[in-house]
């Protein structure tokens, strides 16, 4: 509560929040004065002399309306714009935190962000409207209740045992409910990993429907069933809590109708008000009761996108854009020193290194070795997608330290095995043209795409072609080091043999420094130098040994 309190305030500022305070306020008290005014006409009536106070009743009536209708516009129009602008506010600021997250904690998160985007950040702007009928409701029955008292002081004492006692079971068992309402929350992020399953594999499903049916039985079927017992018995216990409230006064007024006004020997008129308050009293509090299963949901989802936020930023490793982008004749050398890394903590878990390495300006190094060899996690520590856990890097003779890790990332172009094709140069705002023709020719993918202004004019293309215009789009970015993992796996016989015999050494030559992750064993005489990875150590290999046959 205090820190959904917390973030409202940042977003309204103090003097923003007092005025909705304010005009909460005005809204309970232009309610409570109909109340009133309904009240007084009632009693002017009974005791027959309303016919003098007519006029002034009209006018009242007609104040009290105009105020309600002001008072609820600006207040509903300002909690209108305050939830979407927290509802923008916060989706921008996860989106924000995922660019500044570290790529390795991130990966574990996606269902918690989803689910995060779509139910919290919804919850919690819906919410943000049904608090103006919340907050008139809470200051109609505070007034109400002063009111009540000075009806009569006991009749509103047992009005407030009655009310004390409704509060007590409804915080009991709202503890019980809020917990429920906590364990919804995680089936809904298994539902949101089960149906990433289903959308990603949707081709193999397709192909072998019982692998669908299989993920429907024994995820969908048990998370919907799970979710439907526990949000049943969480609304439940809200509906019983407010459906024992209602009882309470319905009872209540019963017993101040049948006994307490013979009793205590209450005035009828002052009877007839006492109930007629009670009653809007009542409505009140149904709005409060109503309003709180909500208020409670939204405080879970609030706690939950603050969480989700802080670990995003905790583990952030500040992914600011460089402050300088070096060029390919600026680069000399990475020497690498006793580089380790490891996945995970225990012994089983897979770790590289430690590795010495170095690579020097135009050179072209390609790396091989089996399946689960390292060869990837090499790459993804020796680029800085992964930082590594001992041992150094040095970037043209300058170590790489956090600080510099931005602009030492920057130097490298990769195109990853699962490589993801965007459909625009994001980040480059105009793109050399004639670059982009030159390359399309050099790939062989004239005629199939073309480059209207930063974005391509389709992504629709085979593996082969996409891959190939992956590769393009990271030569346009003019980076001094390409990385390439097992790029030429998607090529025909003809192009692979046309990119390690003609575009490599194209490449070489405009000063472009490559290692490729690569099987294509019969190639391997194309690099400068070869290293083999084996169980996380790296071996480098004499080239003269893949000489051509
Ligand atoms: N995200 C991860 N978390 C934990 N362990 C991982 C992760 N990714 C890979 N590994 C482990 O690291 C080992 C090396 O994986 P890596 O992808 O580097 O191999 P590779 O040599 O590139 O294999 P391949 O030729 O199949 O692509 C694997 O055996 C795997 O157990």
């Amino acid at each position: 509560m205090v820190r959904l309190f917390r973030q409202l305030l940042l977003l309204t500022g103090k003097a923003g929040l007092a005025r909705f305070i304010f005009l909460g306020l005005l809204s309970g008290a232009s309610s409570f004065l109909f109340i009133n005014f309904v009240n007084k006409s009632v009693g002017y009536i009974i005791a027959g002399h309303f016919e003098e106070k007519r006029l002034q009743y009209t006018a009242l009536f007609a104040a009290v309306i105009l105020l309600f209708v002001v008072v609820r516009r600006v207040l509903s129009l300002g909690l209108i714009r305050l939830s979407q602008t927290l509802f923008w506010n916060i989706r921008k600021q996860i989106i924000g935190c995922v660019l500044n997250s570290n790529y390795r904690q991130l990966f574990n998160k996606k269902a918690d962000i989803q689910a995060a985007m779509t139910n919290d950040v919804n919850l919690l702007t819906t919410v943000s409207l049904s608090i103006i009928g919340f907050f008139t409701a809470f200051i109609l029955a505070i007034a109400s209740l002063v009111y009540l008292a000075s009806i009569s002081f006991v009749l509103f004492l047992i009005t407030l045992v009655v009310a004390g006692a409704g509060s007590l079971v409804y915080h009991f068992s709202a503890m019980n409910n809020n917990e429920r309402l906590k364990k919804g929350h995680l089936l809904e992020r298994d539902f949101f990993r089960s149906m990433d399953t289903i959308l990603d594999g949707f081709k193999e499903i397709y192909m072998e429907p019982k692998k669908g049916k299989a993920v429907y039985d024994e995820k969908i079927k048990r998370i919907a069933k799970n979710a439907y017992r526990n949000n049943v018995s969480a609304f439940t216990g809200f509906l019983n809590n407010q459906i024992i409230g209602q009882v309470l006064f319905y009872i209540l007024i019963a017993s101040i109708l049948l006994f307490f006004s013979f009793v205590l020997k209450i005035k009828s008129q002052d009877i007839v008000s006492f109930v007629f308050t009670l009653l809007y009293l009542l409505g009140a509090l149904e709005t409060i009761l109503t309003t709180i299963p909500v208020l409670s949901r939204a405080m879970v989802s609030s706690d939950r996108l603050l969480d989700l936020t802080e670990n995003l930023r905790a583990n952030s490793d500040r992914n600011r854009i460089p402050k300088k982008y070096m060029t390919a004749a600026e680069f000399d050398s990475i020497v690498i020193k006793a580089l380790q890394f490891k996945y995970g903590e225990t012994a089983q878990d897979f770790s590289v290194g430690p590795v010495n390495f170095d690579l020097r300006k135009g050179e072209v190094v390609f790396i091989y070795g089996g399946n689960g060899s390292g060869k990837t996690t090499f790459m993804q520590a020796l680029t800085g997608l992964h930082i590594p856990d001992a041992g150094e890097i040095r970037l043209n003779g300058l170590l790489v330290t956090n600080e510099n890790y931005p602009e030492y990332r920057s130097c490298f172009s990769v195109v990853f095995s699962d490589f993801y094709l965007f459909d625009e140069l994001f980040g480059w705002k105009n793109p050399d043209q004639e670059k982009f023709l030159y390359y399309l020719r050099l790939f062989e993918l004239e005629g199939k795409v073309t480059l209207e202004g930063n974005r391509f004019s389709t992504t629709d293309l085979s593996m082969g072609q996409r891959k190939r215009l992956a590769l393009i789009a990271s030569l346009l970015e003019d980076k001094p080091l390409l990385i390439l993992d097992e790029w030429a796996a998607d090529q025909d016989p003809y192009f692979r043999k046309k990119f390690y015999t003609e575009i490599i050494p194209l490449l070489k030559q405009s000063g472009i420094t490559i290692i490729a992750i690569t099987h294509d064993d019969k190639y391997y005489h194309c690099a400068d130098r070869v290293y083999k990875m084996e169980y996380g150590k790296l071996m480098e290999k004499p080239v003269g040994e893949y000489a051509v046959s």
